[in-house]
């Protein structure tokens, strides 16, 4: 069984609405595209990153899988579970730490960890809870209210949320923006260590280092279309072994080749 699947996946936006008079009218257009038949699988125990520059599409897939954004065409599953027939299992397989900083600012922080808990139906889960705020440096914080920590402060609150149900999948979306070199540390010690338990995760970052350093494959969106699919290794090989931002430039300068040789 496969940890993540998305097969001939495509997502096309709906056409804005513009202004008050669009109200009595039909919009018009025919919708963005920003996910053109995505097939990929991601098996369990891997540390999988999805690359690509800003609009490329890499929100949106990771949208379909949580069960935020419906797609057009094709099919996602976590851990075997549709995400659109069987929502809840596949929702409860997964475990997301989003882009934007989204939080309640009358709780505190163990509070907020205890309410997402309780999401799932784990109300006696403090022991897992004292855990992650002790490997993620917030065991000080855990009684402070969420709206005076600092911004990597919500965002390592976010990385807790994501992992109080202790999801077999777990899927990072650019969880290192604006964050320290501490937590970049940490954090990474800590997801290495879930991964290494066997834990699968999902990795979208613009740190391209972060990346080299720690997936063993590589997916890279352009347009949202995958442009390359390979292992680090074999990637890093196939461009005479220079670094994977240098890949990552060449590969988006010329995606036409690498597209026919997918198709
Ligand atoms: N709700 C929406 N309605 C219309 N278009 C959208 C919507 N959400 C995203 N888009 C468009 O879809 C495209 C892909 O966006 P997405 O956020 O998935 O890209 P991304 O690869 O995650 O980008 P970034 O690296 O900047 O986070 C973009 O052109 C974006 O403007």
């Amino acid at each position: 069984m496969h940890a993540v699947s998305f097969e001939h996946v495509s997502k096309i936006y709906p056409p804005r609405r513009g202004g008050f008079k669009s109200l009595f009218s039909k919009p018009e257009g025919t919708g963005f595209q920003a996910l053109d038949d995505v097939t990929l699988t991601i098996e369990q125990g891997e540390f999988f990153g999805l690359l690509g520059p800003n609009g490329a599409g890499k929100t949106t897939l990771i949208s379909v899988l949580a069960g935020l954004a419906k797609a057009s065409a094709g099919r996602a599953s976590v851990c075997g579970h549709d995400v659109v027939t069987d929502y809840k299992q596949s929702r409860r397989s997964l475990g997301v730490v989003p882009q934007e900083l989204v939080f309640d600012p009358f709780f505190t922080v163990r509070e907020t960890l205890r309410i997402q808990s309780g999401y799932f139906g784990l109300p006696k889960n403090d022991d897992w809870i004292d855990e992650i705020l002790a490997n993620l440096g917030l065991t000080e914080k855990a009684d402070s209210n969420m709206r005076t920590l600092s911004g990597g402060m919500k965002r390592r609150v976010l990385v807790a949320q994501a992992l109080v149900h202790r999801p077999p999948v777990i899927v990072l979306d650019e969880p290192t923006a604006g964050v320290d070199v501490d937590l970049r540390r940490s954090l990474w010690e800590f997801i290495s260590r879930l991964n290494k338990a066997g834990h699968t995760i999902l990795l979208t970052t613009h740190y391209l280092e972060e990346a080299e350093s720690l997936c063993g494959r590589i997916a890279m969106l352009k347009r949202g279309r995958i442009v390359s699919l390979s292992t680090t290794a074999a990637l890093l090989e196939q461009f005479g072994g220079r670094s994977l931002e240098e890949a990552f430039v060449e590969i988006m300068k010329d995606d036409s080749q690498n597209e026919e040789a997918l198709s």
